[in-house]
């Protein structure tokens, strides 16, 4: 079958692979270096134990960071430490060897040629017998640093070798008797020291920085790369799992092979092959009319991973990198950060890379995970093996889509874009490239901080249309008190009725919502204040109209729930959202609701007790209409006659069905408590769930005897002790109400 540029492309790459290794050993006569500790004075080498000795008495226990912290565990780490203000390197030909050394490191570890290494001192370290230090990596303690220097000083041991990790690759270093070993490899390289099994090793150790240069590549397939990329850009993509093509990429994404962090992502710092591939792609880019950037990536793979042979494995015994991979099931890469284009700064994205846009040399499964997750069977696939990279990226795209190929990313830059070229002047420009973000902005601002600017870029645009289609994504609970300036600024620029379908849309039903927004209420009232302030009292109505339509459903939905266990709960959730909501209302709003409020059932004042008491103790107004009608209410429920002793009958409707008739019947009688029913399955089940949905105290058992089976309805003492309650917590509510003072008027 053909290659797809993009394939061609990562063939290309791989030859050029070669440049670089993660390690690279030197060796260099002892006499090149003069070092001198203080307190203990020049140290000559190789190194005898009475020296090591000395140096150890002025030595501390060596620390090692994790995370933020530096901490001593000899269990982790357990070594002596000198730092360098403790002793000074010189000797007639130790600068010359080190630069030399550099030199020779700059190539064997693959960095562009223009690049200049440096290396600074860190410590001395000392091990004796018994002593180690477990694989570990090195943070980047400094912009710029590159790597480790370790050079051992010649001394007599066993033990103590240094071994390097990368991309599933593994070296070990010994030190030489007689001469200094300069070990240097990058700081993604998982590494340790075995312990000591006799003698003294020791080792100076420098962090390794490498100084920016222009990345220019040497020579190279530049020319045919930038074809790859013209025909990558302009030629429709074909979906992995077939179907119709697709429009051409936007992007493409090559994956690099080393570690970075976010800091450690510049073009200058880039490792062995890395920075080769980037600097050819850079090259390539210009040359296409792309822009480059540099990313890190997120790859998730599931690799099917054999049949029976696994049916006994152990989860706790197994290691799960040891499965053989047999297929790749499916894969995920979501690209976290990059880089401006100038290279100036970075950013945080979010943005899901489809297969078709990602090319590599080295394939993810050949590098080491940070996590693996093995699932036993799973019905399609057998067992399966979740593996996760942090990989790095360099991400092209044609110049001319640059904006929507960052918008899509969720870039807060694209929007700064929009305001500069408004700013500028060119309003058309402006609104030309806002409206390219329609195909994905609904994808894209959702999830990503961007509603303040995106308000903005809105009411600037002067395009009703537009504004719409960028701030519809948005959900409601989104928008802050501190987006209340820039609301005010959109509703004046576009009217009412645009306000009204904005809004709509930002509670509307694509945003499902489950209970969390009900801490957004919670600032509705500052919200609707300071809208009222900037002179919008209609965009500070419709958003609490909006508020009141999801809570009266939710109110709806929980007064008619007739198990208390489930009801009571929920409806006592919903009164604070419901306070907040009448403190922002305004009078009019406040009227509606309140009357809505009366049509609910009695069950909605175990949600208005709550609300009510919560006012009062917060000493808001507002609240007299709904707690006269409280009061109202609980009268009323006072004044019923109470259920007579010896008064067993139960008012219940049920669905229409003849088992229904029959038990509303049973249940309607003041004297009988029990029914015995012949009843087959089905019907059983019927009755079942309609006393259980209607909480009713009644109880039910099948006798399990003769054809069919006869159900045993019992009506419970229950009946009269709710009741009781009941009436006992509107007299207390009642009371409770009456003593409380007013708030005063609303305001
Ligand atoms: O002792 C060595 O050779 C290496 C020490 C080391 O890994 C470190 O200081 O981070
Ligand atoms: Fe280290």
């Amino acid at each position: 079958m053909a290659k797809t540029a993009r394939e061609r492309l990562a063939r290309l790459f791989a030859s050029t692979g070669q440049a670089g290794s993660f390690s690279a050993q030197l060796q260099a006569p002892a006499q090149a270096v003069e070092l001198e500790v203080s307190g203990v004075g020049p140290v000559r080498l190789p190194v005898r134990a009475p020296a090591a000795k000395k140096l150890i008495a002025v030595a501390r226990p060596a620390m090692f960071g994790r995370g933020e912290q530096t901490l001593t565990d000899t269990g982790v780490r357990d070594t002596w430490e000198l730092t360098p203000d403790q002793f000074t390197l010189g000797g007639s030909g130790w600068t010359a060897l080190l630069d030399d050394a550099l030199e020779h490191f700059r190539d064997e570890l693959g960095l562009l040629r223009r690049a200049r290494l440096r290396a600074e001192p860190h410590s001395i370290l000392v091990y004796g017998k018994g002593q180690f230090f477990l694989p570990h990596q090195d943070s980047e303690k400094h912009d710029g640093m590159v790597g480790t220097l370790v050079v051992s000083l010649p001394s007599a041991h066993t033990g103590g070798e240094l071994v390097i990790d990368h991309a599933g690759e593994s070296r070990t270093y010994r030190a030489s008797r007689e001469d200094l070993t300069l070990v240097a490899f990058y700081s993604d390289c998982r590494h340790e020291v075995t312990p000591v099994r006799s003698g003294y090793r020791l080792a100076l150790t420098f962090n390794l920085l490498a100084d920016a240069g222009t990345p220019v590549p040497e020579a190279g397939p530049v020319t045919e790369l930038a074809g790859c990329l013209t025909e990558h850009f302009t030629t429709p993509a074909t979906p992995r799992y077939g179907g119709r093509d697709l429009d051409p990429p936007n992007r493409l994404v090559f994956l690099l092979d080393h570690e970075y962090t976010q800091r450690g992502l510049t073009w200058h710092r880039l490792k062995g092959a890395d920075a080769e591939r980037a600097a050819l792609l850079r090259a390539a880019a210009e040359r296409a009319g792309c822009e480059p950037v540099l990313a890190l990536a997120e790859v998730r793979e599931t690799w099917s991973v054999g049949g029976n042979e696994w049916d006994d494995y152990d989860e706790d015994d197994a290691d799960p990198d040891d499965h053989q991979l047999d297929d790749l099931i499916d894969d995920e890469i979501a690209l976290g950060w990059w880089t401006d284009p100038d290279g100036s700064g970075g950013e945080p994205i979010s943005l899901h890379v489809p297969g078709h846009e990602v090319c590599a040399a080295t394939p993810s499964k050949s590098l080491e995970p940070y996590e693996s997750e093995y699932e036993g069977y799973m019905g399609n696939y057998g067992n399966t093996l979740d593996r996760w990279y942090r990989r790095a990226a360099v991400v092209v795209w044609p110049r001319d889509r640059a904006f929507a190929a960052r918008a899509e990313a969720g870039s807060q830059w694209a929007l700064h874009e929009l305001r500069a070229r408004i700013e500028s002047g060119d309003l058309a420009g402006a609104r030309a490239a806002a409206e390219s973000l329609a195909p994905f902005w609904h994808r894209t601002a959702a999830q990503s901080g961007l509603f303040g600017a995106a308000l903005e870029v809105a009411t600037c645009l002067r395009a009703a249309g537009t504004a719409t289609m960028l701030l519809e994504p948005f959900r409601v609970e989104t928008l802050t008190p501190e987006h209340a300036a820039g609301l005010a600024a959109a509703a004046g620029q576009y009217g009412q009725a645009w306000t009204r379908d904005v809004i709509d849309g930002w509670f509307g039903q694509q945003h499902r919502h489950g209970t969390a927004w009900h801490e957004w209420v919670e600032e509705l009232p500052r919200l609707c204040d300071e809208l009222r302030v900037a002179g919008r009292a209609e965009a500070a109505r419709l958003l609490a109209a909006g508020t009141w339509h999801r809570l009266h459903d939710e109110l709806r939905a929980w007064t008619t729930t007739a198990r208390a266990e489930f009801r009571r709960p929920q409806l006592e959730q919903l009164s604070a959202p419901l306070t907040r909501l009448i403190e922002a209302a305004d009078d009019t709003q406040r009227r509606e609701i309140s009357a809505a409020l009366r049509e609910f059932g009695d069950p909605v004042l175990e949600c208005l007790m709550p609300v009510l008491r919560s006012a009062a103790s917060r000493r808001t107004a507002g609240f007299d209409e709904v707690a006269r009608d409280c009061g109202q209410r609980l009268a009323e429920i006072l004044a019923r006659p109470q259920r007579e002793d010896g008064d067993w009958s139960i008012a219940w409707t049920g669905c229409r069905c003849e088992l229904c008739d029959a038990l509303r019947t049973f249940l309607g009688s003041r004297t009988q408590r029990t029914l015995e029913w012949p009843l087959a399955k089905d019907g059983r089940r019927h009755v079942h769930t309609q006393i259980e949905s209607a909480d009713l105290p009644v109880r039910h058992q099948t006798r399990r005897q003769g054809r069919p089976y006869t159900l045993v309805l019992t009506k419970t003492d229950e009946l009269f002790t709710r009741a009781a309650t009941a009436r006992h917590t509107a007299e207390t509510d009642l009371a409770w109400l009456t003593a409380v003072p007013s708030p005063g008027p609303p305001g």
